[in-house]
């Protein structure tokens, strides 16, 4: 599949959302509109609000004020996050289950038996290996891979990525990040948290930088790294310490 075949990806809308818990206002009303099928990188420091911002925007949390709005049909959504969630099971099950709950899967193995769906995206992800491994005892990186193959048989629109890779060595940042690259090539847009900001400048289309809970740029990547428009923002590109 090649992302010029597939529909157009709708565009998300947050106007004014806010967060507030217990008095503390964790995310400061926030406009920010995410169109087309790109790679959005949210950026910041410890503690700036881009798990929040990223799980409004997925809908895991509801916003204390403001409102968040797809345009047109709501697209199917997945999300991955820094430690991944799974099952008590095989590597293999947690594949085969995810497909039986949803009832869904990719066009190209719509045809095929759930485990061998299931099998399919274990390969693609280099786990076949470990297929029959529980999952809870595989590596960090491995750990990941299947939340990936999990979300790549839920075949999204659109993914969201909460620091998939802030626990990972080299290789597995590699392969996560190789990943991303490959959802987007088949048409998934892509929204995704990272402090990193070699990462951000070998993935990000466009940048959103969020300091102290307040959107400070939302700017197409080659202009955030080379003219970022806040002070703050040029400093944590220098790889100052903010807070
Ligand atoms: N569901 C929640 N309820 C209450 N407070 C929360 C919730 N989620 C996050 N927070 C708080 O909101 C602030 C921003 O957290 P958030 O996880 O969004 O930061 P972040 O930019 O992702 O940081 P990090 O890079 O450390 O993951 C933190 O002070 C955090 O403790």
């Amino acid at each position: 599949m090649n992302a010029h075949h597939t529909p157009p990806v709708a565009t998300l809308e947050l106007d004014s959302v806010s967060f507030i818990h217990r008095g503390h206002t964790l995310l400061s009303p926030t406009s920010m509109r995410l169109a087309g099928c790109q790679r959005t990188l949210i950026m910041g420091p410890n503690g700036a609000g881009k798990s929040l911002l990223m799980r409004l925007a997925h809908g895991l949390l509801t916003p204390s004020s403001g409102s968040v709005r797809w345009q047109g049909v709501q697209p199917a959504q997945a999300m991955v996050f820094q430690r991944p969630v799974l099952l008590r099971r095989s590597a293999l099950d947690n594949l085969t289950y995810v497909l039986a709950i949803n009832k869904v899967a990719r066009p190209e193995l719509k045809a095929l038996p759930r485990k061998t769906q299931a099998m399919s995206a274990l390969e693609k992800f280099g786990l076949a290996h470990l297929a029959k491994r529980p999952a809870r005892v595989l590596s960090g990186g491995e750990q990941q891979r299947l939340a990936l193959a999990r979300a790549w048989l839920l075949n999204p629109q659109v993914l969201f990525l909460d620091e998939p890779t802030s626990a990972l060595d080299p290789a597995a940042i590699k392969a996560v990040e190789d990943a991303v690259l490959e959802f987007h090539h088949s048409g998934t847009r892509i929204v995704m948290t990272t402090h990193d900001l070699h990462q951000a400048r070998r993935l990000a289309n466009d940048v959103v930088f969020l300091h102290n809970g307040e959107l400070l740029e939302h700017t197409p990547a080659c202009d955030f790294f080379t003219a970022p428009t806040s002070p703050e923002a040029g400093a944590f590109i220098r790889g100052e310490l903010v807070w």
